[in-house]
């Protein structure tokens, strides 16, 4: 099993170009499933999750082209309507499967999904929705088994507004009979790509990116080419691994707009932050950031997928930081793996106290899920001596080519 070994020698320097984002790449390839013309997306992130979502459509009967960024799926032969546990079970993605497939073939079996082990992560609001659109669900041998003759137009407010739930039931709508209204829906900017993707299928949706949002379901989709946007999640870890190091780096082909809360955050705590329309410098040279105090919640609060980076950044700032996990409640794995560097953090709950500490010393450490493993990456840059972190195929699921990138900046970390 592969492993990264790091040396921490100090500042990031240089210039960076962020991928497009892995969560809004996953509903987009889904939603290829929704018409029998073909969709040609780019700026597709190379992740082991994509790999996986590829892999899903060709078991289904697409016929899907890769080349660098772009990806070409022709579904008019689809086939086969089983997404099975070996795949799903491996990503939460997969659960995007559910609703297109529902939509256009009438029937869908989905394995219950994976992805990180962050918490309980049940999926019943992705059932009710359904359900309400007149589905048939049953749950079998760990399969959702989905039918409908045509999905029917409804109301369905959200208990919690969940992204890849929200994502689902706007896929499912677009072909559904009359008109469909999401209460409380997810207004990650995921969401609103996903939806832009689906009017220029020829769907008729209004509101996504907002609390509210209005589909009048039509008979067909039709092909279209998609963009996928920046990751703002990747880029936040740039900016956290830039701090935590101290150095100056250039973010390219990014979205700050997406991530103000983030950026005004690090701001206040002496990180100098310049930037354009899809660029960001942060340049913390010389400078240790004082502690922010973190407190996770939807768009467009801070995004739980970041967390654990900010906590890295944490245990090496000045001063004492309060981070708080309110969406999954099992979101502190990483907590134990930067105590092993030295780092002083005490957890109460769904409350971590991180005192930081001028220095981190390197160590053997385990990478329990995506965000973690970033976390553990950013801790090892800056501390002394070498960290050797474990399991990091965790990593490879959501970062394209990050030791490569790492690397470029002046970061000593090889793969073993
Ligand atoms: C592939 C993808 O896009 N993954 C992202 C997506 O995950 P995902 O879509 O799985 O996360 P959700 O937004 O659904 O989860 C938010 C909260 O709602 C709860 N919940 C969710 C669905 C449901 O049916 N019932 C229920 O109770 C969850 O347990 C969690 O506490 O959004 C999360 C929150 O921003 C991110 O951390 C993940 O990176
Ligand atoms: C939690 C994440 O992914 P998933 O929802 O696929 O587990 C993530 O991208 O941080």
């Amino acid at each position: 099993m592969a492993r990264l070994v790091i040396t921490g020698n100090g500042p990031l320097r240089g210039e960076v170009r962020i991928a497009g984002a892995k969560n809004a790449a996953l509903p987009v390839l889904a939603a290829g499933l929704l018409s029998a013309e073909p969709l040609q997306v780019s700026n597709v992130p190379g992740v082991r999750d994509i790999d996986t979502a590829i892999r899903l459509l060709e078991l289904l009967g697409c016929v899907v082209k890769r080349q660098d960024d772009s990806v070409h799926i022709d579904s008019s032969g689809v086939n086969n309507v089983r997404a099975p546990y070996e795949l799903v079970k491996t990503m939460r993605g997969a659960v995007l499967l559910l609703g297109p497939l529902l939509a256009r073939f009438g029937e869908a079996d989905v394995s219950l999904p994976g992805g990180c082990a962050i918490g309980e992560r049940p999926v019943n609001e992705h059932i009710e929705g359904l359900r309400a659109m007149g589905a048939e669900i049953t749950i079998d041998s760990g399969y959702i088994k989905a039918r409908a003759s045509r999905l029917k137009g409804c109301r369905y407010a959200f208990d919690i507004p969940s992204v890849t739930g929200t994502e689902n039931l706007l896929m499912a709508a677009t072909l559904a009979e009359g008109d469909t209204e999401l209460e409380n829906a997810a207004m990650e900017p995921e969401v609103a790509d996903l939806a832009r993707l689906l009017n220029g299928m020829g769907a008729r949706i209004q509101g996504a990116g907002t609390s509210i949002i209005r589909i009048r379901g039509v008979e067909a989709l039709h092909g279209t080419r998609h963009a996928v946007p920046p990751d703002r999640i990747e880029t936040g870890t740039f900016l956290a691994a830039t701090a935590a190091t101290r150095g100056k780096v250039t973010l390219r082909n990014t979205d700050p707009s997406f991530l103000l809360h983030v950026l005004t955050k690090m701001q206040a705590a002496g990180v100098r932050l310049t930037w354009g329309d899809d660029w960001i410098e942060v340049d913390s040279e010389n400078t240790r950031c004082r502690a922010m105090n973190v407190s996770t919640a939807p768009y467009p609060a801070f995004p739980t997928d970041l967390q654990a980076q900010f906590m890295a950044l944490n245990a090496l700032a000045d001063g004492v930081a309060t981070v708080v996990e309110n969406i999954f409640e099992n979101r502190f794995m990483h907590v134990a793996e930067l105590r092993r560097m030295g780092a002083d953090i005490e957890l109460q709950g769904n409350t971590a106290i991180v005192r930081g500490r001028e220095r981190l010393q390197g160590a053997p450490v385990m990478a329990t899920d995506l965000r973690a493993s970033a976390c553990l990456v950013i801790a090892a840059l800056a501390a002394d001596g070498d960290t050797t972190i474990d399991r990091i195929y965790h990593l490879d699921r959501g970062y394209a080519g990050i030791d490569d990138k790492l690397a470029r900046l002046g970061g000593i970390i090889r793969r073993v």
